[in-house]
């Protein structure tokens, strides 16, 4: 019997397998893909078994994390479903899709968590949040829960009517991240720095930043303010980053992350 079965090995699966690692031995973990080429890979690099069925995967594990696209769910639903039991604990990373709309599709009455976490779990600094279907948890399974997750990096635990909005915020964000690491780069290179030297200090300068949200617990407006010199340098970029609506494009790029969520599966 395994601890934890991912079903489908991707971006999200896989970062999910190397933070599992910190915990975990990789003889408690399993995994099921479409892709023969991606099972070998994996095994090859992190040790971790794979199994060619789902249905046998669901059979031989306790947490079965459901690692597919959203349209994959209910294909993946039906084919594990005759083998669930109540000791089956279902964890569904998919945006959009209710932790109701998964329990309709089972025969049985078997417990679904509904969490949300993003990729820099590969290394180990990622963000989840969870949520569980009522309060047919005992102690040990929530326990079981955040441990999983918790090996990925941080973690809360929220009301499920939250959980559209953790998309933007958390789930999808390290892609508009990464653009605006991206862009601080080219920047850099439009003033002749060297690629690799501009995304070392771009990618550090943002690691730093948000340590100092996090670690001083001071508003992130004040920090900007300490940054910002009367008549100095920095007024200037802010001044024109504000002109150009950088918090308003942010704010509505996120909203339409949240409808789309909101139109997924629910
Ligand atoms: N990529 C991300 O940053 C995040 C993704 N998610 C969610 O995680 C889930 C997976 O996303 P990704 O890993 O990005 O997608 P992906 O496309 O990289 O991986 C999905 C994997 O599932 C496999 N697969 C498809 N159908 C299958 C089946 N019937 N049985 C077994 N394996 C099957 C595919 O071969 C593929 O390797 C999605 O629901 C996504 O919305 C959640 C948080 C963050
Ligand atoms: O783009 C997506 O649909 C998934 C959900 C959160 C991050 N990636």
């Amino acid at each position: 019997m395994y601890k934890i079965g991912l079903i489908g090995a991707g971006n999200m699966g896989f970062a999910i397998m190397k933070g599992l690692l910190k915990e975990y031995l990789y003889s408690h973990i399993v995994f099921t893909d479409k892709s023969r080429e991606k099972k070998e890979r994996i095994k090859e690099k992190l040790k971790i078994k794979y199994i060619n069925d789902n249905k046998e995967l669901a059979q031989k594990s306790k947490f079965i994390v459901l690692a597919v696209k959203p349209q994959n769910y209910d294909q993946v639903i039906s084919e594990i479903d005759s083998v669930l039991n109540e000791k089956n604990i279902i964890v569904s990373i998919a945006p959009g899709i209710t932790i109701q709309y998964i329990k309709e599709r089972l025969r049985k009455d078997i417990k679904v968590v509904r969490a949300m976490p993003n990729t820099p779990a590969l290394v180990g600094e990622g963000m989840t949040a969870i949520s569980f279907s009522n309060d047919e948890f005992e102690e040990e399974e929530i326990k079981d829960v955040k441990k999983i997750f918790k090996s990925l990096g941080e973690t809360v635990i929220i009301d499920e009517k939250y959980q559209d909005a953790i998309v933007p915020i958390s789930g999808s964000s390290p892609a508009y991240v990464y653009m605006f690491i991206e862009a601080m780069a080219d920047a850099g290179v439009l003033m002749g720095l060297p690629r690799e030297l501009s995304y070392k200090l771009a990618s550090q300068t943002v690691l730093g930043a948000a340590k100092m949200v996090l670690e001083t617990g001071k508003h992130p407006g004040e920090l900007k303010d300490n940054v910002c010199s009367p008549g100095g340098t920095t007024i200037e970029a802010v001044a024109n980053l504000e002109k150009n609506g950088f918090r308003g494009v942010i704010i509505e790029g996120m909203n339409k992350c949240y409808e789309k969520t909101k139109k997924m599966k629910n």
